[in-house]
């Protein structure tokens, strides 16, 4: 943020992108809480000022009440204020002034936070959440860390954050990314690279969505075959076409090891060994059975888009695997990249990115948080669903969903979000502990539900 913000300066040094700020935190604001006063805390830097200017264009309409928690702030915000009528408030009366107050703007700390609050802003962060004050942030909720999910102490709990030109990693990595409420990105003029962060939303999976057209036949929808599940696993195969077929397949065929009559008992339009097929998936179930690199050679051999999951990713080829979507837990990331598990967990944005830019294939990173990275360093974030979703097969029946997006033809890094993102979308739509496979009967009834609106 902070060298994008620098290229608006060096072309225009004039520019107010704290003025443009401060407009967008003042329109959310005026959204959310209509009217009644509204208590802004500032913090000693460029978030502060935010806040001040903000509360300058509040306090033209309403009563605005102002604490600046340092006893200074940013000084033309402060004379901004002060000259639109806005008051200034100590601690005791900042906690005084909460009980008639409609909204909170927090504008304690943003980009510069080092993470934590001092005690006196920690003590009213709780009084708003104790007396069911809604807050509003400047940036990110004060106390948490721009490029963190971790929570390093007290922080503000808010009902909107506005941030702006682009999500910054505490705004969408758990545990940080539930203190932040509805998020609000403002375009204030600055530019982010495209090696950015986005986080897809319900209306995007309905709009990617690979709907049949009226002339589709079972091959234009795509074939999917599945060498997955194992002597040790067969449920796993079982859950892959499961994941396949009831998010739409053409066509799955099946040539891994499970006996096929367990396969067709269950799944009797499975078609069973090689043939024609439009994508792969690799490795849900096979366990630590030998033969994973010859499998996964034989597989290059198709030339295909392939879906590499569980033990095969430890079988990867050396070469680019452009068009492949590899789909680890944060256990199987660090394994591959060698470090530990509580390090992809502190750091998944980055560890994604650099198994993605490394292998050339799309991440998907599973687990809370689900994020794609593509080679180019972009990162989406699959739609976020109920924790009910975490449990032993889930991921066996993504690995199928995911197979199919890619037959139908969806570029890697989007099958990854889509994928994901349905499964979430059909866990929250049925709420519950409903085994993998149960979940994975709903998801035709989801996917209609999801596309109905979208125009086919
Ligand atoms: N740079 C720009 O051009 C823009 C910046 N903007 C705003 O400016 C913010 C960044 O401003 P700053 O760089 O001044 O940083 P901050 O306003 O986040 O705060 C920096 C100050 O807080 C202190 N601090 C950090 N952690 C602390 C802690 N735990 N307890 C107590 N004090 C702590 C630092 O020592 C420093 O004095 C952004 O988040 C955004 O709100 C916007 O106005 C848009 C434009
Ligand atoms: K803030």
């Amino acid at each position: 943020m902070r060298a994008a913000e620098q290229v608006v300066f060096d072309r225009e040094p004039d520019v107010d992108l704290m003025g443009r700020a401060a407009a967008e935190v003042a329109r959310v604001a005026a959204a959310v809480a209509p009217e009644g006063a509204v208590l802004v805390v500032v913090g000693p830097g460029n978030n502060g000022g935010d806040g001040l200017f903000a509360a300058a264009l509040l306090a033209e309409h309403r009563p605005v009440f102002v604490w600046l928690t340092g006893g200074s702030g940013h000084a033309a915000g402060r004379e901004a204020a002060r000259r639109a009528g806005a008051t200034e408030v100590d601690a005791v009366g900042a906690l005084q002034s909460l009980a008639d107050s409609a909204l909170v703007i927090d504008a304690v700390l943003g980009l510069g936070s080092r993470g934590g609050l001092p005690l006196a802003v920690a003590t009213f962060a709780e009084a708003c959440a104790a007396a069911a004050v809604p807050v509003l942030s400047v940036d990110l909720p004060s106390g948490l860390v721009a490029d963190q999910g971790l929570l390093p102490g007290a922080s503000f709990s808010a009902a909107h954050t506005v941030t702006f030109a682009a999500l910054k990693a505490c705004h969408v990595q758990e545990p940080a990314a539930s203190r932040c409420g509805r998020l609000h990105v403002a375009d204030i003029g600055v530019d982010v690279p495209a090696a950015t962060l986005r986080q897809a939303e319900e209306s995007d999976i309905a709009r990617w969505w690979p709907t049949p057209g009226a002339t589709s036949d079972k091959y234009a929808r795509g074939v999917v075959m599945l060498d997955t599940g194992s002597e040790h696993y067969p449920g796993a195969a079982l859950l892959t076409v499961a994941g396949a077929l009831n998010s739409g397949a053409g066509m799955a065929r099946y040539t891994g090891r499970v006996a096929s009559g367990l396969i067709l008992t269950r799944f009797p339009s499975t078609v069973i060994g090689e043939g024609r097929a439009q994508a792969l998936v690799l490795g849900s179930g096979w366990g630590e059975t030998d033969g994973a690199e010859g499998r996964v050679a034989n597989a290059r051999l198709h030339a295909l888009p392939t879906v590499v999951d569980a033990d095969a990713l430890y079988s990867l080829p050396e070469e680019r695997l452009d068009g492949w979507l590899l789909t680890p837990h944060a256990g199987e990331l660090a394994r591959l990249l060698g470090c530990t598990r509580s390090h992809v967990e502190a750091h998944p944005l980055s560890c994604v990115r650099e198994l993605a830019r490394h292998s050339g294939a799309a991440v998907l990173l599973k687990g809370a948080t689900q994020f794609v990275a593509e080679p180019s360093g972009r990162v989406t974030l699959a739609v976020a669903g109920p924790a009910w979703t975490a449990q032993a097969g889930s991921g066996d029946v993504l690995a199928g969903i995911c197979g199919t997006l890619l037959a139908a033809g969806l570029p890697a890094w989007q099958a990854g979000v889509v994928g994901a993102s349905v499964q979430a979308i059909a866990a929250a739509r049925n709420p519950g502990p409903y085994p993998p496979d149960q979940l994975a009967a709903r998801l035709p009834e989801t996917i209609a539900a999801l596309t109905a609106g979208a125009g086919g």
